[in-house]
């Protein structure tokens, strides 16, 4: 729920309104729109109020540690931000207040291939670990480029989304006519960017009509070894909530697995993140770390994530919320209230480390789906 907000924010949740006076309306659908019907944006936060927990007592609850690592480098807290194309639409800065406000929490950004600053300006701002997301271009060339300027940039992963064969049916996109102002482009992409992105149409999405130009929907699992050719950095796929897809890209060595339906806007229907989850992790059986998107909006839902065998979560919109309403210095407020309320939810659920999230602290319908193991991040537990 949605509260008024007098001050500064308490939650996360009350960054929305305030990002929303500040933006065009067309763009504040951009950011808040799922596909079709946009059930699946619902059902992630669905989940999350389904799922209970059952506090643990009398386990010394006097210091409760949030650190962990997160592909092996060292994070404050179990969170990162997810890749979100165009920050500048959200605030002056775009992507540098973004790796700013995570780099003071020592957490992960991952960098959009359509963001709206130079990787290498980026990677000149970031305190914390970048990664760069790709889309699968129709152009190799531009791909491998980019992969190239991100590794030479100091980037640390990267994260294939492989939800996105084309855009979702995004209505609000369409009824608003949503298109970038023209001051905003993709410099990591120059020339490649065609007028359609700053072309108004009505009833249809510039973005939309951009993606069907740039992206290849013939990507299939025999790429993979293609880009594990062209990097020596960790590889992540982002979008899977299948757990054949799971099993099958552990078995192919991927570093990491994101649970994602891409915050509701590809597949209108796919199921919640929440739900998947489970699966997932029972399917990569601690050949890698699973991580979730999708729907996270308060410490709850991360320790529930955690407890479902989640290593981290990363957050799309309430970082976006928090850009639009206040900069690098609201992007970094909705990190650490994410953070703060995490380390109070471990408390009170008797829970002093994030080992001690485990399936039994949810009740009987997500503990049921327990994963058969969590992954190891320590020097010996890591291939
Ligand atoms: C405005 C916006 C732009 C996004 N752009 C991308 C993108 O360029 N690449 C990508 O893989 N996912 C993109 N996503 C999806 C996010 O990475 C993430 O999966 C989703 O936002 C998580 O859900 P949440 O917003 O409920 O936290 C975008 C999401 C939003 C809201
Ligand atoms: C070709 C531009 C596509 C940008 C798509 C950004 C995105 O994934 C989103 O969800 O919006």
């Amino acid at each position: 729920m949605t509260a008024t907000t007098v001050g500064r924010p308490l939650t996360i949740e009350e960054y929305a309104p305030l990002a929303r006076a500040r933006l065009p309306e067309a763009t504040w659908h951009y950011f808040e729109g799922g596909a079709g019907t946009e059930s699946t944006v619902e059902a992630n936060r669905a989940a999350f109020r389904r799922v209970r927990i059952r506090p643990r007592v009398l386990s010394d609850v006097s210091h409760c540690d949030t650190s962990t690592t997160i592909l092996g480098e060292p994070a404050s807290a179990p969170l990162g931000v997810a890749p979100m194309a165009y920050h500048e639409l959200a605030c002056e800065e775009g992507e540098v207040a973004t790796v700013r406000a995570a780099g003071e929490l020592r957490v992960p950004t991952v960098v959009g291939i359509f963001a709206s600053r130079s990787f290498e300006r980026i990677a000149e701002h970031a305190t914390g670990p970048v990664w760069l997301q790709l889309y699968w271009l129709h152009r190799r060339g531009v791909l491998e480029r980019v992969v190239r300027r991100a590794e030479d940039a100091g980037f640390r992963a990267l994260v294939l989304t492989v939800d996105t064969p084309r855009l979702g049916r995004r209505l609000r996109e369409a009824r608003h006519g949503f298109h970038l102002p023209p001051h905003i482009t993709a410099p990591n992409l120059d020339g490649e960017v065609t007028g359609f992105l700053h072309e108004h149409e009505d009833g249809s999405s510039a973005l939309s009509r951009h993606a069907d130009a740039f992206i290849d929907p013939s990507l299939n699992w025999s790429d993979l070894d293609w880009l594990r050719s062209r990097t020596r950095l960790p590889i992540v796929l982002k979008g899977v909530l299948s757990a054949a897809d799971a099993a099958r890209a552990a078995d192919l060595g991927v570093d990491a697995l994101i649970v994602s339906n891409h915050g509701g806007r590809q597949l209108d229907g796919a199921s919640a993140t929440l739900d998947a989850l489970p699966d997932v992790v029972r399917a990569v059986a601690g050949r890698c770390p699973v991580f979730l998107d999708g729907g996270v909006r308060g410490g709850t839902d991360v320790l529930k994530a955690l407890a479902a065998g989640a290593r981290a979560v990363f957050v799309g919109r309430p970082v976006l919320w928090g850009l639009a309403a206040a900069g690098e210095a609201g992007a970094r407020d909705v990190l650490t209230l994410l953070r703060d309320e995490l380390e109070d939810a471990m408390a009170l659920a008797g829970c002093p480390s994030l080992d001690s999230l485990t399936p039994d602290l949810l009740d009987r319908g997500a503990a049921a789906v327990a994963p058969a193991a969590s992954y190891d991040e320590s020097p010996e537990g890591r291939r």
